[in-house]
């Protein structure tokens, strides 16, 4: 990694630990908790700041989730949760129980159904409900991949299109590893916070697309992450966001471009 992309790393890296921070804050004061749902992949990258965070002291008040996972055993190459964990969670205090990974060693379909129980059993003061009954989380960090997938919800998957249901299983996931489970849309767009992060030239083509045209229902599932309450933000590096077309940006109220 060179320094100048290693500079623009750092800066959004910075970014997120502010923004997780005040998240955390803000919920720990609201509520007395904080839910905080972490993608895998290149995102994690971005999350080893939060262990020398200076401003963060009330661990204790942290429960963790994934908005998907690989369904292989936590100490797997392939597992969010052991990212996770090499990036912070296996430096900082948050309790055992407070960090939700996947059920080991099960059928794809039991793994789904059994983080789903556990969501379903979490107690409305530390993950409430909105008017819909759906969970709301504090903050979400998702990223997203070449091909605009979010979480572990690919282009015209069923998942993508599923309208029910708060964790699904994915049995032939087109990227490795196969068996996968994921939250569905309806779940993802209950947050209070998302915040997407891309880096990197890799991800330009795909920014531009998702940010700027608009694809057939379905194509693109980063489109479709709209919060029905809560807020949506980019965090981007200029490698990532150099195919936008940025002039008027301020004028920008949603995306796709629509005129
Ligand atoms: O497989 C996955 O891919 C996406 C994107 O990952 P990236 O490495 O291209 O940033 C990730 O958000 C998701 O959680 C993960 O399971």
């Amino acid at each position: 990694m060179g320094e100048t992309r290693g500079g623009l790393l750092a800066g959004v890296e910075q970014g997120i630990v502010k923004a997780v921070t005040e998240a955390s804050e803000a919920a720990i004061k609201a509520k007395g908790s904080f839910t905080l749902v972490l993608s895998g992949g290149s995102l994690l990258n971005f999350l080893s700041g939060l262990a020398d965070s200076k401003k963060i002291s009330s661990w204790d008040k942290w429960h963790i989730y994934y908005v998907d996972e690989r369904n292989v055993p936590h100490t797997s190459p392939d597992s969010n949760h052991k990212g996770a964990c090499t990036a912070f969670l296996s430096k900082v205090p948050i309790p055992a129980a407070n960090q939700h990974a996947i059920l080991e060693n099960v059928p794809v379909d039991q793994a789904a159904k059994h983080y789903e129980g556990m969501l379903i059993g979490t107690p409305t003061t530390i993950l409430p409900r909105n008017s819909d009954g759906l969970p709301v989380f504090d903050l979400m960090l998702l990223g997203t991949g070449p091909d605009g997938h979010i979480a572990s919800l690919f282009p015209n998957a069923p998942q993508t299109a599923a309208t029910s249901g708060w964790v699904l299983p994915v049995s032939n996931s087109p990227k490795p590893p196969p068996e996968r489970i994921t939250f569905t849309l309806p779940v993802i767009n209950a947050a209070k916070e998302i915040i997407f992060v891309a880096s990197g030239e890799e991800k330009a083509e795909v920014v531009q697309r998702i940010l700027e045209i608009q694809a057939l229902p379905g194509a693109l599932p980063a489109q479709l992450v709209r919060p029905s309450q809560g807020t949506l933000r980019w965090f981007l590096d200029v490698q990532s966001a150099q195919k936008l077309d940025i002039s008027n940006w301020e004028d920008r109220k949603a995306f796709p471009r629509t005129t």
